[in-house]
């Protein structure tokens, strides 16, 4: 930072957020370059810190033993201390007799008599070797004897120089390094700092990084959200991202979308912290005023706003003399993306840590993926292991997404100059979170929450399972490639009105799962629908222009149904067509719609009306040469334990 002092800073900032003002677009790789270019190179710098908080720091330089270990040359059995010359010739038919000197070492006592000639001392195991001595013989190996000249023992076995004593510094000596800068403290090091005699340790400061949240709409985790409110999900998963690159959060909470106080925010955060990594409010619109106000830093300021890759684009990178300010996109995946990628190598170098270690697998793209052309897209994707090289099935979650990041194994890029990845292509994916952990089961297909209730159970036996929703028609050909265990669907035909079963192909297995009831979903008290059946409310609803539809999506088993009952009616809200049962019933129950098809348990959940009208079958397809596996073998003794259904049944379903 320069001098200026924080009032002046503070209405250069106030001023600049009212104005506009944007830089080019560039490349990842040139961003990264300008901000790592304004942030000096390497660690903060050093504080002294008590052994016992030091663990998980970074050792600041390197640390020599201030001692000798062990500090004194010390027997490492119980036996005598005595010259390995008188021994020589010493066996079980010719013992050697040595005279007892009137003295015993236990841990702790300094000798004061020497070991002449022809002498033994009594030495516990890491008691002082006495001057004299240079070796141990154990005690096993002699026998008491009382003479007339005084006590001795009769040794039958020789020894030689040095056996069994453990030499001053042999472990370490004083002076040597124990540990280098850059090190980083675990248990296993503090131990041997303790012996090697550093009560308190020189670690790299670790970076006090400000985290602040912008936007009217955001609301802290778990208190209740009014309409329009979403919870402030970033501060939380930034916060602990500081803290895993070494860095320690000033968590500083959510600003309103205002100049002056995004100015006065920017502005403490400043004199407090040695980053500032702020989210949201960086893109084009009315309310995004982060950016603007950076233009008022301190020289250089702002170096990005504007990066050609997807998630990330609207990311703003500044530096206020030598502290860095990241303004992350507001969406969930972006901000978290942007982070690892821009902000964690410059604070990893701040707190003195290595770069973090990147590990790549090849993949073979299970979906072909389109991308925009002009920005490096990164895709998220879960991998599931087939034969030979596993397939990566892109999460398709988009940048709004709060679960992606947790979710995917990793990612991997398709060029700004390509439109689109084609299925069966290979890919190079970054791993995320770790290395690639294989599950015991792997289940690709439709979703239904009566699932999570199997897969608790197993998880209770220790069996790993991985879903991937991908949908019915996902899972049946992933299981048609022997790409998962099972594929759990629930795939209408049409001219049979069948479940699944017509469905079924060469190496295949049906194998039953439970059934949901289906029906009209309304807002409980609608005069329209309440008491009547199923079938005549659809009827009714569909020729009543005012009442709105929210449809699903071609190709679900939902649709067809509907369709079926709508004999080629199009009520109002037919083109509304969202993609699971969750969001047709938040549409009804927030009256963006006015009755759609969901099954009962989500309009239970949701507290809005049901009224039946079929029966969906949820089943699971299995490979034939997966069917065996243990694991599988597990699945299926699990769907039908009493304990399974029953649960089954008390979330509204029929197993
Ligand atoms: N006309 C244009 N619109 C947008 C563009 C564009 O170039 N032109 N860029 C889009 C891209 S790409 C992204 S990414 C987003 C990023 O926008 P902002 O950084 O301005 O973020 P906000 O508008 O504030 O929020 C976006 C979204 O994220 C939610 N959000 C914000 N903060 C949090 C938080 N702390 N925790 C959870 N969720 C958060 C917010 O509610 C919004 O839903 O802009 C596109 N638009
Ligand atoms: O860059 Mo934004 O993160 O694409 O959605």
């Amino acid at each position: 930072m320069t001098d200026e002092s924080t009032d002046a800073l503070l209405a250069r900032l106030r001023h600049a957020a009212r104005q506009e003002q944007f830089l080019d677009i560039v490349s990842a790789e040139e961003a990264m370059r300008r901000f790592r270019a304004a942030v000096p190179p390497g660690p903060l710098g050093t504080e002294l810190v008590p052994l016992a908080t030091s663990l998980g720091r970074i050792v600041a330089k390197t640390l020599p033993a201030r001692a000798d270990a062990p500090p004194f040359d010390r027997a490492s059995v119980d036996g005598f201390a005595l010259r390995a010359a008188d021994t020589t010739g010493a066996s079980e038919a010719v013992p050697v007799r040595l005279r007892l000197n009137a003295e015993v070492l236990a841990c702790g006592v300094a000798p004061a008599i020497e070991v002449p000639p022809g002498t033994a001392t009594a030495i516990a195991t890491g008691g002082m070797i006495p001057r004299g001595a240079d070796a141990v013989a154990m005690i096993e190996w002699t026998e008491l004897e009382d003479a007339a000249e005084g006590p001795g023992i009769l040794l039958s076995r020789a020894l030689a120089p040095g056996q069994f004593i453990g030499f001053a510094g042999s472990d370490i000596a004083r002076g040597e390094a124990l540990l280098r800068a850059g090190a980083q403290i675990t248990s296993r090091e503090i131990g041997m700092l303790a012996a090697a005699g550093w009560s308190e340790v020189p670690v790299v400061r670790r970076p006090v990084v400000a985290v602040i949240s912008t936007g009217d709409e955001l609301h802290p985790p778990g208190t209740p959200l009014p309409p329009g409110g979403i919870t402030d999900s970033n501060a939380a998963i930034l916060c602990a991202a500081v803290s895993e690159n070494g860095g320690e959060p000033l968590a500083l909470g959510i600003f309103r979308d205002d100049p002056d106080a995004l100015a006065a925010a920017l502005s403490d955060a400043l004199a407090r912290a040695d980053m500032v990594v702020m989210s949201g409010g960086t893109s084009k619109g009315a309310g995004d005023v982060s950016h603007r106000i950076l233009s008022a830093l301190p020289a250089p300021g702002v170096l990005v706003h504007g990066v050609a890759l997807k998630p990330g684009k609207p990311l703003c990178l500044a530096v206020a003399g030598t502290k860095p300010v990241v303004v992350l996109p507001g969406f969930p995946t972006s901000a978290v993306f942007t982070f690892h990628e821009f902000a964690v190598p410059v604070l990893r170098a701040m707190a003195g840590l290595p770069p973090r270690a990147e590990t790549e697998v090849e993949a073979q793209l299970a979906v072909r993926t389109p991308s925009e052309l002009g920005r490096t897209e990164y895709v998220m994707v879960s991998l599931a292991e087939g034969e030979g090289t596993p397939r990566a099935f892109p999460l398709g979650k988009g940048s709004g997404s709060v679960t992606a990041f947790a979710q995917a194994d990793g990612f991997f890029a398709i060029a700004a100059l390509d439109q689109v990845a084609e299925v069966g292509s290979t890919v190079r994916v970054r791993l995320i979170g770790g290395a690639m952990r294989a599950p015991d089961l792997v289940i690709i297909g439709s979703h239904c929450v009566g699932l999570d209730a199997v897969l608790d159970v197993l998880a209770e036996q220790g069996i790993r399972a991985r879903t991937l929703a991908v949908g019915s028609l996902g899972g049946l050909a992933a299981a048609k490639r022997g790409e998962c265990d099972l594929a759990p669907a629930h795939l209408l035909d049409p001219t049979t009105v069948d479940y699944n079963t017509p469905f079924l192909a060469p190496g295949l297995m049906l194998e039953p799962g439970w059934r949901r009831s289906q029906g009209v979903v309304f807002r409980p008290g609608d005069a329209r629908f309440e008491g009547r059946a199923g079938r005549e409310a659809v009827r009714q609803a569909a020729s009543d222009p005012g009442c709105l539809l929210v449809n699903r999506n071609a190709g679900s088993g939902t649709r067809i149904l509907l369709d079926g009952l709508l004999e080629g009616a199009r009520p109002a809200g037919y083109a509304n067509q969202p993609k699971s049962h969750n969001a047709v019933a938040a549409a009804v129950s927030q009256s963006r719609a006015d009755w759609g098809v969901a099954i009962e348990t989500v309009a239970r959940d949701y507290g809005l009306g049901f009224l039946p009208l079929a029966d969906e079958h949820y089943d699971f397809f299995v490979p034939e040469g997966r069917r065996t596996r243990p694991a599988v073998v597990s699945f299926l003794a699990c769907l039908r334990a009493p304990k399974v259904i029953a649960r089954l049944n008390d979330l509204g379903f029929r197993a």
